[in-house]
């Protein structure tokens, strides 16, 4: 049996055509800044199609660069004026930000209003005690993706393979929000292995290509892979699609819904009406019916 496919191209799509339609029927304009620091080619195309995706929904994008040599200060005045801005619904600091620059100052610069890639101190406390404010893209995107579907998380073991402040941490705690008993693992764990033969839910989030093997996937396993290499390879072998209940492919996974969350927060830090049916980022609710047991074959 091969996994169900948890299609992040298609939900995208949908929610994409949703937000066209309700920005079309708005007399807003959303704008989002993008602030992008240094060269790296990587980082430029997401910028890119960030950009193009924006546009396709009538979100208009001002890109904003600054010197790979920046120091915080220089980059935190930036974000400030985008802050000051009226102009300007939504920002995005592009990470990783150079060495010399403190991400976490430059990050807390965004005002709460306009965080719609949910990267600041607030926006991560508001997700782990479920108070509000925008979520991260990635993480809310992927629970977007997961209800979409009706995957339970209620009860479940999940696994988060990463602890980055923009993805692995507030990932975790939107599952325990969502009642999942979470584990996290990251770079000093020592069973990783084990770790992951034991969940029911696996996020991996290292940015380690193929880190996680086909065969520590237990049977039936909920794999959302958010990896994302050169080449379209994620960070789980594809073999796991095998033994896995339901997967996300990479390319057509977690990246589009990244990019369809950022601009329905976009558009509603502008004040576009996006009803919750097309955006399920807003909406908390309690899994419905009982944990689905998966048996582990080990
Ligand atoms: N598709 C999308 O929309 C997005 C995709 N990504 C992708 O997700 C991946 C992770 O991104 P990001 O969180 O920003 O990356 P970071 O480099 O910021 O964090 C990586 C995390 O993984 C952990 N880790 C690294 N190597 C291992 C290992 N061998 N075993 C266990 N844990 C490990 C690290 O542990 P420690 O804390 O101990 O250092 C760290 O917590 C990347 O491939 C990135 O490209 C990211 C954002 C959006
Ligand atoms: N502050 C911040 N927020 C981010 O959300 C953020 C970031 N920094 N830094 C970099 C990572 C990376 N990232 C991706 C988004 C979409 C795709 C995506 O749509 N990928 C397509 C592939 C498209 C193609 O290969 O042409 C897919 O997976 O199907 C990938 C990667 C967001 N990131």
């Amino acid at each position: 049996m091969t996994a169900q496919i948890l299609d992040g191209s298609s939900v995208a799509t949908q929610m994409l055509a949703s937000l066209r339609s309700a920005i079309a029927d708005s007399v807003l304009h959303p704008t989002l800044a993008t602030v992008l620091v240094g060269d790296d080619p990587a980082s430029h195309t997401y910028v890119g199609m960030k950009t193009r995706r924006a546009a396709s929904v009538g979100i208009a994008t001002r890109a904003v660069t600054v010197p790979a040599s920046a120091s915080t200060d220089e980059v935190v005045q930036v974000v400030a004026a985008l802050d000051a801005d009226p102009y300007v619904h939504g920002i995005l600091v592009q990470h990783p930000l150079p060495a010399q620059v403190d991400e976490r100052r430059v990050f807390d610069t965004i005002a709460d209003r306009k965080d719609v890639d949910g990267v600041t101190s607030a926006s991560f406390a508001s997700m782990s005690l479920n108070t509000g404010g925008f979520r991260g893209c990635t993480p809310g995107g992927i629970l977007t993706l997961l209800d979409h579907f009706e995957i339970p998380l209620t009860g479940r073991r999940a696994v988060v393979v990463g602890r980055s402040p923009i993805l692995g941490l507030p990932m975790g705690m939107l599952m325990l929000a969502r009642d999942a008993t979470v584990t996290y693992c990251h770079s000093r764990t020592s069973d990783l292995a084990h770790q992951i033969r034991d969940a029911e839910v696996v996020i991996a989030a290292a940015g380690s290509p193929q880190l996680v093997k086909a065969d520590w996937v237990a049977r039936d396993a909920v794999v959302v892979d958010a990896g994302y290499h050169p080449g379209g390879i994620g960070d789980v072998e594809p073999g796991a699609a095998e033994r896995a209940g339901w997967i996300t492919p990479v390319p057509g996974g977690v990246g589009p819904m990244t990019i369809a969350t950022l601009l329905t927060h976009t558009a509603r830090a502008a004040g576009v009406d996006v009803t919750p049916a097309t955006d399920a980022t807003s909406r908390v609710r309690s899994d419905a019916g009982v944990p689905g047991s998966s048996s582990n074959d080990r």
